[in-house]
């Protein structure tokens, strides 16, 4: 079979990512997870994994430097990039949503901010809304706090930290869970290695 180079997000969907190929009965070497390295070759897989910023990991997977990737929905539809996705792994799983002070109001000056503008741009066009969207980089919640703007749109998970500072969910954009994606080109030269890695996850995941 071929060898694959795996991208992997570091950060949060890391270590639920690693338990999901435990899982599938692919053997990881319980040092991975302490490594600093950012290429990890298990030869007795026949995987390299690269660790990439979980943001970029659609860029790696598209330009064929890693054959497949795991990586958030969130990030798939903001990024826009041209791979396959392939299967729903079902895990980190979140929402995009939309959120505002406790007591928000429609302004004349709606702005939005996000780490996410592709997404919020669309979602307020299609409701024909016009926004202004501001992009930051995180600790988006500050944003409605301060003033900078009266909405976000961002991840909540438990929404802790909504409460926390004041805000309120008002509006679910999308649910979302991380996903197994593919090169094109790979996914037709590597099907035989691509798919038995597909199999290995879909056996472990709840349907
Ligand atoms: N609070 C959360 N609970 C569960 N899943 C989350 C949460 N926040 C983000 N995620 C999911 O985990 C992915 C990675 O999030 P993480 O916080 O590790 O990266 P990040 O710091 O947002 O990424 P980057 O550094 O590239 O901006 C997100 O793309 C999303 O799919
Ligand atoms: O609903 P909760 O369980 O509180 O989780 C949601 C928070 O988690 C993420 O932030 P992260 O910790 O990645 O920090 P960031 O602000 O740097 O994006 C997200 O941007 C929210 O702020």
């Amino acid at each position: 079979m071929s060898k694959l180079t795996v991208a992997m997000p570091k950060g949060r969907i890391f270590e639920e990512a690693v338990e999901l190929l435990r899982k599938a009965g692919l053997d990881i070497p319980p040092e991975f997870e302490d490594s600093r390295r950012l290429i990890i070759p298990v030869d007795e897989i026949g995987i390299d994994f690269i660790l990439a910023k979980p943001t970029d990991v659609p860029t790696y997977v598209e330009y064929g430097v890693a054959d497949i990737g795991v990586v958030g929905k969130d990030v798939l539809l903001e990024e826009e990039r041209d791979v396959y996705e392939l299967l729903d792994l079902k895990i980190s799983y979140c929402r995009l949503s939309v959120a505002g002070l406790a007591n928000w109001q429609p302004t004349d000056s709606p702005r939005v901010a996000t780490k996410y503008p592709k997404v919020a741009s669309k979602y307020f066009r299609e409701k024909g809304a016009q926004v202004e969207v501001i992009k930051l980089n995180g600790s988006i919640e500050l944003a409605p706090m301060i003033g900078l703007a009266d909405r976000i749109v961002d991840i909540v998970s438990t929404g802790r930290t909504l409460k926390e500072n004041g805000l309120v969910e008002l509006e679910e954009i999308t649910p979302i869970t991380s996903r197994l994606i593919a090169n094109r080109v790979s996914y037709r030269m590597k099907s035989e290695a691509i798919d038995y890695v597909v199999e290995k996850f879909a056996s472990v995941i709840p349907s």
